[in-house]
């Protein structure tokens, strides 16, 4: 049955192409923008607010805020939705996948920008990783300070991402997030802090690169993460549901059956440690897997480290993936009919034996 979609309202901007299209130089690469909203597109009542700002500016006043983009490319924006990415949902997701795939099957096109708020980045990112099928750099870029903001990082952020897209040797490395200089990979990159512009990072996993008098310098040569599974995109907007847990001392093992009964077809839990439960929330867990087979995959809530196979039996292992990036992955192989021993096999993927 069909998923509800949070917030409709919210989302009443959805794929009425705003077109823009800067003026033609046949010299320069083209470079195609996605706006969907956050802070990046925000404004504050005075210069000094960066706090309880709201998403406003269009496709067009991104681009128009940073007229030396045109030097680097010609761009073309659509305005997806507007929003805080707090509210982005699978309907914007799936649709500007597909989007994105026919854009970069263009021969001249050099790669696309997605402007994204902050808070939910990774995980866009993390799901254009599984689904979009091109070597072409996507690049999702957002901002910290609204554009109203004294010292606002949004402008650089964009000269920045635009540049990345139209970077040929920035070709071949998946999905990439840039924010303060920092190129990360999408697969990795996690927002860390939820007020510093200095966010974006990936502290195991590293980044793939900076930024130095806008040109981007890579640490290495062209290679994508171990671990991505790619998966087609289907027509339908209704992607598997998955519920996220947060596990705690004392946490209310009841939560395990409720998710099942509100629909859930798979849960992850954001375990302590490495992908711990305590041992009542362990047993309600398992007793709902040995009777509905419902896929399990233990996370982990501290932002960074690893969860290996076998610390939790019944429950498939992240691996490097946090909570909610483990859930994408869960509910596109749910999505796309897979079983519990392939779920288990493409989440291990991302720990292949040495
Ligand atoms: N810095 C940001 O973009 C945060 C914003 N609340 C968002 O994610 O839309």
């Amino acid at each position: 049955s069909p998923i509800a979609l949070p917030h409709p309202q919210e989302v009443h901007h959805l794929f009425t192409r705003q077109d823009i299209q800067t003026p033609i130089n046949a010299s320069l690469p083209n470079v195609t923008i996605f706006a969907t909203g956050g802070t990046i597109a925000s404004q504050g009542s005075s210069n000094t607010q960066t706090v309880g700002y709201q998403v406003g500016l269009g496709v067009q006043q991104l681009v128009d805020a940073v007229p030396e983009i045109l030097n680097i490319s010609n761009i073309a924006g659509y305005q997806i939705s507007n929003v805080g990415s707090g509210s982005i949902n699978e309907t914007i997701l799936v649709r500007l996948a597909s989007m994105i795939n026919a854009e970069l099957e263009k021969e001249d096109i050099a790669g696309v920008v997605i402007t994204h708020g902050t808070d939910s980045l990774e995980e866009t990112a993390f799901f254009m990783e599984s689904v979009v099928n091109s070597s072409k750099p996507v690049v999702c870029v957002g901002a910290m300070r609204p554009a109203t903001a004294l010292s606002a990082d949004g402008p650089l952020n964009l000269l920045q991402a635009v540049t990345l897209a139209s970077t040929p040797n920035a070709r071949g490395r998946g999905t990439m997030v840039t924010l303060n200089d920092r190129i990360g990979s999408a697969f990795y990159t996690t927002k860390n802090n939820a007020n510093s512009l200095d966010t974006f990072y990936s502290t195991e996993a590293g980044q793939l690169g900076f930024f130095i008098n806008q040109v981007p310098y890579f640490y290495y040569a062209p290679a994508t993460p171990i671990g991505v599974t790619h998966f087609p995109l289907t027509n339908s907007t209704d992607l598997a549901q998955v519920d996220i847990l947060y596990a705690h001392q004392d946490m209310d093992p009841t939560l395990f059956n409720a998710s099942y009964a509100a629909g859930a077809q798979g849960i992850v839990f954001a375990g302590m440690g490495a992908g711990g439960l305590s041992s009542v929330a362990r047993l309600a867990a398992e007793e709902l897997f040995n009777a509905t087979g419902l896929p399990m995959v233990a996370s982990h809530r501290s932002p960074d480290g690893f969860v290996p196979s076998g610390s939790e039996g019944f429950a498939i292992a992240s691996g490097f993936l946090n909570p909610q990036k483990a859930r994408i992955l869960l509910q596109l192989a749910l999505t796309a009919g897979y079983g519990y021993e392939e779920i288990k096999e493409a989440f291990a993927l991302g720990y292949p034996a040495p």
